[in-house]
């Protein structure tokens, strides 16, 4: 199946499941275990039936650990990292995102939590189409790369690209998919 037609399918998927109010998704150990203080997590704020990561931002702030999300202006354009806390409010972006103010700071993840479309047991991940994520995991290797998604995203396998990078990982309501 193409990437557009897997697309689809698990927006649809993961827009019906949501109905269903699951279980929320809880930090695992395998992420726990790398935050300490001053380091930096990117995480994002979900539109609509995508996967809440709110729970890894508590965890986040009570290690006294940084918060950013990601900033986008086009398609085209790259990601930046901007540096964010709760109390510093959001601003409306492309794509019906939240994101933080464009004069936030920019800074360098350690983590990346990542909203994804679908993903498979070998942490491939399928995103938006944009190659938003994919450059960013470009520009950031050593970043940690934590996949954040609900189970019904889950694919058999996903066709892989030559630009697509793997995640480490994959938090979902039933626990953690690893490599
Ligand atoms: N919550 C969230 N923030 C994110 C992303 C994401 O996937 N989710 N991104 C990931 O790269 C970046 C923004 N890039 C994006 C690129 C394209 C579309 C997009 O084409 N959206 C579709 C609607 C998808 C749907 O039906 O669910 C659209 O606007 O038609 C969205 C975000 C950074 N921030
Ligand atoms: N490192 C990169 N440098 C330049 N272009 C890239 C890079 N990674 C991906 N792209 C471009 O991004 C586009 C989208 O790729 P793809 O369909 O695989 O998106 P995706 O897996 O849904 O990714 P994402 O969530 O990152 O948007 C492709 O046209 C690809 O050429």
């Amino acid at each position: 199946m193409n990437k557009q037609t897997l697309r689809t399918r698990t927006r649809a998927e993961r827009d019906r499941f949501v109905a269903t109010d699951p279980a929320p998704i809880i930090p695992q150990d395998a992420f726990l275990q790398r935050l300490r203080p001053g380091i930096v997590v990117a995480s994002y704020r979900p539109v609509g039936s995508e996967a809440d990561p709110v729970l890894f931002d508590a965890t986040v702030l009570a290690a006294g650990a940084e918060l950013a999300l990601p900033h986008v202006t086009s398609r085209e354009g790259r990601i930046r990292f901007l540096a964010w806390h709760p109390d510093h409010g959001l601003a409306k972006g492309p794509f019906g995102l939240h994101q933080p103010h464009a004069d936030s700071a920019v800074v360098t993840p350690d983590i990346i939590l990542t909203p994804l479309v679908a993903f498979d047991l070998s942490c491939n991940r399928l995103g938006q189409g944009a190659g938003h994520y994919d450059r960013a995991f470009a520009d950031f290797p050593d970043a940690w790369r934590l996949g954040i998604a609900w189970s019904v995203q889950q694919v058999e396998k996903l066709p892989v690209d030559p630009w697509d990078v793997p995640l480490h990982g994959i938090a979902t309501e039933r626990g953690v998919v690893r490599r």
